[in-house]
């Protein structure tokens, strides 16, 4: 408690100030001096996208509108990792009322992602596989810390992106490289992303990516709010129609991969890999 007050105490001196008190799986903090808020995925041990984290994302970009924010920077309070991507536990033997949830609870969190007003502005301060890879895709502006691995790597785990997964890479990469990183499933070295334009700059760590994340937000500091915003939408508007289109055939092909018998069964040794690394 003296430690919570202690830290409210020094937040405010700087001119950071909490949002979300009732969020336990992300933090957004607002800077009132830049009008900056910074969105931290706290979901232990390695962020993974399940529907309550989902559901916590989703309520903090509409809270970061409501407050007017001049732009948001998404990162980890986990340093090593970004983004686990989907839970794998949301779609192992799942309820079916609750996957279809999920599910859409993961298309509501892209489409508003996609399209905030606001500067985005992702700080990958750790590994950022598939579905991780998603957000900062989503993003306009990626800062990755050095040595960490990113990509959607869908196809080596025998799963496929769906088209809006795609859509994302192909609008930051270009169709030529995307066929060739989600055909293989490759996952890019930090170097390699910059190389390729997956990320727009390289860092040593969170602090940096923070300080030029606030610099990349600043260059919009003189053009009219409203004139970049729709600017932006009518950029990504064909992108984000194509799945507002087809939400329900969207869930409903997911429902049909995931229910196979054999999805279930690939998913149970992918499960199992994963702990028997961990415990190694
Ligand atoms: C196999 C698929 C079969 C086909 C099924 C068809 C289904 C159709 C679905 C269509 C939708 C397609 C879209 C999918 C998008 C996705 O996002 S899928 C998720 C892909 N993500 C990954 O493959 C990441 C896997 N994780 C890792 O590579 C590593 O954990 C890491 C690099 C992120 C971090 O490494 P490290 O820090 O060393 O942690 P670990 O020791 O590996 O893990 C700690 C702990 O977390 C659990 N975990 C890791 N990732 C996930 C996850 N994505 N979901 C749930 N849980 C995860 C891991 O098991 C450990 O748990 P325990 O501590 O052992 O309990």
């Amino acid at each position: 408690m003296a430690l919570l007050c202690f830290q409210s105490l020094r937040m405010l001196r700087s001119g950071i100030r909490c949002m979300s008190q009732n969020a336990q799986l992300v933090s957004l903090t607002v800077n009132d001096k830049t009008g900056v808020a910074t969105l931290s995925l706290q979901r232990p041990p390695v962020n993974s996208l399940n529907l309550e984290l989902l559901t916590e994302i989703s309520s903090a970009l509409t809270e970061a509108t409501d407050n007017n924010s001049r732009g948001l920077i998404l990162t980890s309070t986990n340093d090593g990792v970004f983004s686990a991507g989907l839970d794998i536990l949301e779609m192992y033997k799942p309820n079916l009322d609750r996957v279809k949830e999920f599910w859409t609870k993961l298309q509501e969190t892209w489409i508003k992602l996609y399209q905030t007003a606001y500067p985005t502005v992702a700080v990958i301060n750790g590994h950022s596989p598939a579905g991780g890879c998603l957000l900062a895709l989503s993003c306009e502006h990626r800062i990755m810390v050095k040595n960490f691995t990113i990509g959607l790597n869908e196809t080596r785990l025998g799963i496929v992106a769906p088209p809006w997964f795609i859509a994302s890479m192909v609008n930051v990469i270009g169709q030529r490289q995307s066929e060739r990183a989600l055909t293989l499933g490759h996952m890019f070295t930090t170097e390699e992303a910059k190389n390729v334009g997956l990320i727009d700059e390289i860092v040593q760590n969170k602090a940096e990516g923070t300080t030029q994340a606030e610099a990349f937000i600043q260059k919009f500091a003189k053009i009219p709010f409203q004139a970049r915003s729709l600017t932006k939408t009518w950029l990504r508007n064909k992108t984000v129609e194509s799945l507002v289109k087809n939400r329900e055939d969207d869930l409903n092909m997911f429902l049909q991969v995931v229910t196979q018998p054999n999805a279930q069964e690939s998913l149970g040794h992918y499960i199992q890999s994963l702990k028997n690394k961990a415990t190694k």
